[in-house]
């Protein structure tokens, strides 16, 4: 009897979507599952699969199926539950399956090819060149012929059947073990050793005192030369006298650096009691029910998750918690940590490859039970799931902008089904699609209006920068800031300035005649960076000096312009010069531990101001922290977005919210050219109901979600002409299929209409209910892979886009 593995091959660009069949060889039917990933020949190559089922016939003819090459294995990645996710996802999302596998595991699994090439002949056949690259194996990596310019001379060899090429699967983030030291427990005998070392070996004798008060301790070399004030030449005479050992210790790479106390679960409020009651009685039913938690900010919404958590573990089940990214400051996962110790996994971009992995592998082989992280950790890989949470359930980072284009939120709802159990989205601003959802009674709406502690929100004033201006104040803070300020520092009390947007407005531009310089590649303005003097593009990396006169008018009136992090640094030391100023921006935070580092320095009260970008917008929570300003309310507010709005209230909100948490009242302000705008008027109140019913109001009338769905059709060439071609053709071919109830807008150039050298073009589909809109955009796909894709065209589609 045969047996044949189904197999979702690493092929993009294939036209047909589906599995592909191949014989299972002998030696592995019993090792083979389903789940496991293998290689397989696909034509000339040999390529990634995950094997998706397994059964005993084929309609291949047997003569032409080919056999599994490789088990990479032997106990599988992906549970049944992935297998099935990743076909839904594969329709719900329009994405190849292989995506969507691919993104459920860490990209240590993700396997990357290496080209290898072997010796088949005696090494003497060879021309000299590839001799002297064979010499030390027979087996060599191609990038080795690459270097050395022999690839004229391999291909010869390979004509000549003398060699072959391999693709090999190379295994990423292996086990990581670390050389420590481990100090004698007996002190008797680390005194004996100190006797014994003459006087004059000073630093070996300073050293052994040292050791004696840390007897019996395992610790690593770098913190001994460290502590000790010792070098390696020391430790090294001092281990060979027996007052320590070298060990080697394997390690799972533990992000968090620290150790963190215990805490202990606080008395709820009524209202957090009242939210926990109804989570626990979904949880004990077996309710795959939607909770839309709506809690203002410090109103402990954290501690209703940390309590549903407990919950969910005393029945043996597991937890899986969504935070965005920015937010999974070390504060915020601390708080999950201090709870629930080692059983919870860490996830989130700033881990190495390796640590990713390790975290993945406490999860898979259940040695954790919760885990908190950013979007892709949706995924985590638990078996029984008992809560699933987002928190700031608003945030836009939920969505993946790449293939396949999920939103966290989807799958959590669909996990949730699968394990029947409830879901948790959380958020002092909640997103409109979900906020109109709970007053439909989808989700159910759990409400806390008051802070936990019944401290007052606190007080916003809206300051209109262009009366400052007008009375002659030409500064980026208006009077009532400074004097803010002022008062904040008499009482050593905190302040946390927000700048929106990393290096806002900081571009080069000519007084004289308004040109603004411009990335050759993207179309957009160049950010300006005063510590090498140089303007670079955000998107590709593209940078040039700043020039010394105007491309355009060759004035010499040409600078920067506008306010980025650094510019707002210099004017505070000017304004306060007694100041301790941290700064946060992606500029300070590049290297690891930076942010936790910065962020504990501010809650130790190493600094009187925090000056930041988003990053600082949310998870706070700091007792000293009594005025928050904003100094420019605008920015967002002008982003072509038809959620500009929505996202600029959000973050007034949620900034605001880091002041007067504690016992100490708080105030913000908030500085902009444009008070009368809506926004920025309703998130004086940090009311969300009338923002919500002001901005459904605008969305209703412009015809956008959630009272309709888009879809986003995006076709990009390096030729501006093919690009608009294509783009109208797609176009063209939509229309022929559609509806006159679906409304095809564009195409029109993007909002980038050039990024990393390719045009862009787009065409946007509005839609309520459009049964053949699915199906039509897979033929569209059909299409693009069966031929457009040979001429350099890349269409990609977006159901549910963020416009930005
Ligand atoms: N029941 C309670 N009793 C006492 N203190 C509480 C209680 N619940 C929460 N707190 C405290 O109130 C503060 C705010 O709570 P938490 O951070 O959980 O609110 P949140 O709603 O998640 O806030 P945000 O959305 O602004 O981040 C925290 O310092 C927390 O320890
Ligand atoms: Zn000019
Ligand atoms: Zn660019």
């Amino acid at each position: 009897m045969i047996t044949v593995a189904q197999v979702i091959v690493d092929v993009a660009a294939y036209p047909v979507d589906r599995p592909f069949d191949y014989s299972v060889p002998a030696e592995m039917t019993q090792i083979i599952e389903i789940g496991s990933r293998v290689k397989v020949p696909f034509g000339p190559r040999n390529v990634l699969g995950f094997v998706v089922a397994i059964k005993n016939e084929t309609d291949v003819p047997l003569e032409k199926i080919k056999p599994v090459s490789q088990l990479l294995d032997f106990e599988p990645v992906l549970t049944a539950e992935m297998l099935e996710l990743a076909k839904w996802l594969k329709n719900e999302t329009i994405c190849y399956e292989i995506d969507a596998l691919q993104v459920m595991l860490p990209s240590a699994l993700r396997a990357k090819y290496e080209k290898i090439v072997n010796l088949q002949t005696d090494i003497e056949v060879l021309p000299r060149a590839l001799q002297e690259v064979f010499r030390t194996a027979p087996h060599v990596n191609l990038n080795v012929f690459e270097k050395n310019n022999l690839l004229t001379e391999l291909k010869q060899a390979l004509n000549n059947k003398q060699v072959s090429i391999e693709n090999i699967v190379k295994q990423k983030g292996k086990v990581k073990e670390v050389r420590k030291v481990q100090i004698t427990q007996d002190v008797q005998k680390l005194m004996e050793i100190h006797q014994q070392i003459s006087n004059r070996a000073k630093k070996q004798k300073q050293l052994v005192e040292w050791m004696q008060n840390h007897a019996g301790e395992v610790i690593t070399p770098e913190v001994i030369y460290k502590e000790a004030g010792t070098s390696s030449q020391v430790l090294k005479s001092v281990v060979e006298l027996g007052a320590a050992a070298f060990v080697q210790e394997e390690v799972f790479r533990d992000p968090f650096a620290k150790e963190v106390q215990k805490t202990k679960f606080l008395s709820l409020t009524d209202e957090q009691s009242s939210a926990l009651n109804q989570i626990m009685a979904a949880i004990d039913d077996k309710q795959p029910e939607t909770f839309l938690l709506h809690g203002v900010t410090g109103s402990g919404k954290t501690e209703v998750y940390l309590q549903t958590i407990a919950k969910v573990l005393s029945k043996g089940k597991e937890a899986i918690v969504l935070v965005p990214e920015i937010s999974l400051t070390p504060q915020m996962t601390e708080r999950f940590r201090s709870r629930f110790g080692e059983m919870v996994a860490v996830m989130h971009s700033g881990l190495s490859v390796g640590e990713k992995y390790d975290e993945w592998r406490k999860i898979h082989q259940g040695k954790v039970k919760v885990v908190v992280g950013a979007r892709s950790a949706v995924f985590a890989p638990f078996e029984n799931v008992g809560i699933i949470i987002l928190d700031e359930e608003h945030e836009s980072t939920y969505k993946q902008e790449d293939s396949p284009r999920y939103h966290a939120r989807d799958v959590a709802l669909w996990r949730a089904g699968y394990h029947q159990c409830p879901v948790i989205l959380g958020s002092a601003t909640p997103s409109l699609e979900s906020f109109a959802r709970a007053k439909k009674n989808v989700y159910k709406l759990l409400t806390l209006k008051d802070r936990a502690l019944k401290q007052s929100l606190p007080k916003v004033e809206i300051v209109d920068m262009r009366d400052e201006l007008k009375k002659g104040n030409r500064s980026m803070f208006s009077q009532s800031l400074v004097e803010s300020i002022h008062t904040r520092l008499e009482k050593n009390e905190q302040i946390v300035l927000f700048l929106n947007r990393r290096g806002y407005s900081s571009f080069v531009m000519c007084r004289d005649c308004g040109t603004v310089l411009q990335c050759e590649n993207c179309d957009i303005s160049l950010t300006y960076h005063r510590k090498n003097e140089k303007c670079k593009c955000h998107y590709c990396g593209y940078e040039i000096h700043v020039p010394k006169t105007c491309p355009q008018c060759q004035s010499d009136h040409i600078r920067f312009f506008g306010t980025g992090t650094q510019k707002v640094e210099e004017e505070l030391a000017k304004l306060f010069p007694g100041a301790r100023v941290l700064r946060m921006d992606v500029d300070t935070t590049r290297t690891k531990g930076s942010h936790e580092q910065l962020l504990q320095a501010f809650g130790d009260g190493e600094a009187d101001i925090l000056l930041g970008t988003q990053m600082i917008a949310k998870g706070l929570d700091y007792p000293n922290i009594t005025l928050v300003g904003v100094l420019s309310a605008d920015t967002s507010l002008h982003l072509p977005d038809f959620r500009a709005a929505e996202k600029t209230f959000q973050l007034l909100t949620q900034v605001s919210g880091r002041a007067g948490r504690h016992e100490k009242p708080g105030e913000v302000v908030v500085q902009t050219y444009t008070p009368e705008h809506y926004a920025i008027e309703l998130s004086q109140a940090q009311d969300y109901e009338p923002f919500y019913e002001r901005e459904m109001h605008m969305r209703h009338h412009a015809g956008y979600p959630p009272y309709y769905y888009l879809a986003l059709i995006q076709v990009s060439h390096e030729d501006v002409l093919m690009a608009a071609d294509y783009a109208g053709k797609a176009v063209e071919w939509l229309r022929s299929q559609l509806s006159f109830k679906v409304s095809i807008i564009g195409p029109t150039a993007s909002g980038i209409s050039r990024l990393q050298n390719r045009y862009r073009y787009q065409c946007l589909l509005k839609y309520k209910v459009e049964p053949d809109l699915i199906p039509t955009l897979l033929q569209l796909i059909k299409i693009y892979r069966s031929n457009w894709i040979k001429k350099g065209i890349n269409l990609t589609i977006d159901l549910d886009p963020n416009m930005i």
